[in-house]
């Protein structure tokens, strides 16, 4: 049985090569490690919904409760798949995870309804859909500019080929999903938070500092 960590933040801001190079670092250091990542596009009902949803192909109006349910449901179709992988490895690092649902959908109600909704989102999830908390997640952050700029350089996305979609596209809503980053790392809502800057004056740091910093607070979490 292993232990989980998540990698958590707003579009761009490494989540992806930091959970990729952090999984290979851990393997050469002799550690089993595996990565998942949500959504699962293509590959579970709710991934192909949520898909045409964010390449702005929906027919109806996609409320944030509908949306918080499609992506609560797309872990919960993974979730067998999820038990067996932290049975299997070391570590098992999440590229997004129940965090992101609550930032996101959170940032599309108005500000007083925001910590109602992300605390529906936390209930859904790990309570009805009993998926699992990690033992730690990280909050990778950079200033939002940097991002958008990062965003840009993204390889081919395989639901939508416009370089912004629906939810980076929109400025406003990546502000206040970054806040809520802040409120659910501050609360230390679903386990244990640590932030990491991806970033130092304006520039990326190199993925292997990053990742080198997520190591020792991994080491830090009790057995
Ligand atoms: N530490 C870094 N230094 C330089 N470029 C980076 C770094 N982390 C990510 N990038 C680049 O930024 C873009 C977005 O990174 P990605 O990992 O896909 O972000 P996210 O998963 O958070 O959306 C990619 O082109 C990636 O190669
Ligand atoms: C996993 C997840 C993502 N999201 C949002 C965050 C992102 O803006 C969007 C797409 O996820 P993302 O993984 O960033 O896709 P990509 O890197 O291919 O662009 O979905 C939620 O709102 N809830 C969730 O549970």
């Amino acid at each position: 049985m292993g232990i989980i960590v998540a990698i958590e933040g707003a579009d761009g801001v490494g989540k992806n090569t930091t959970s990729r190079l952090l999984c290979e670092t851990l393997q050469a250091a002799g550690k089993t490690a595996t990565v998942i990542g949500f959504p699962r596009y293509g590959e579970t009902v709710a991934g192909v919904t949520i898909g045409r949803y964010l390449a702005g192909d929906m027919p109806v109006p996609v409320s944030p409760h509908a949306a918080a349910t499609l992506y609560a449901l797309d872990r919960f179709e993974w979730r067998d798949e999820i038990l067996k992988a932290v049975e299997a490895h070391d570590v098992l690092i999440f590229d997004r995870y129940v965090a992101s649902n609550m930032a996101y959908q959170g940032a599309r109600v108005p500000a007083g309804e925001s910590r109602a909704l992300m605390e529906w989102i936390l209930a859904l999830e790990t309570g009805q859909f009993a998926l699992p908390v990690p033992a730690l997640s990280i909050y990778l952050n950079t200033p939002w500019d940097l991002a958008r700029a990062l965003i840009l350089q993204k390889a081919e996305r395989s639901y939508t080929d416009k370089s912004f979609d629906a939810y980076e596209a929109d400025v406003a809503l990546q502000q206040r999903v970054r806040a809520n980053y802040a409120s659910i790392v501050e609360a230390g809502l679903l386990g244990p938070w640590r932030m990491v800057h991806a970033s130092t004056d304006g520039t990326m740091r190199p993925p292997a500092e990053i990742v080198g910093e997520i190591i020792s607070l991994l080491e830090a979490v009790p057995e």
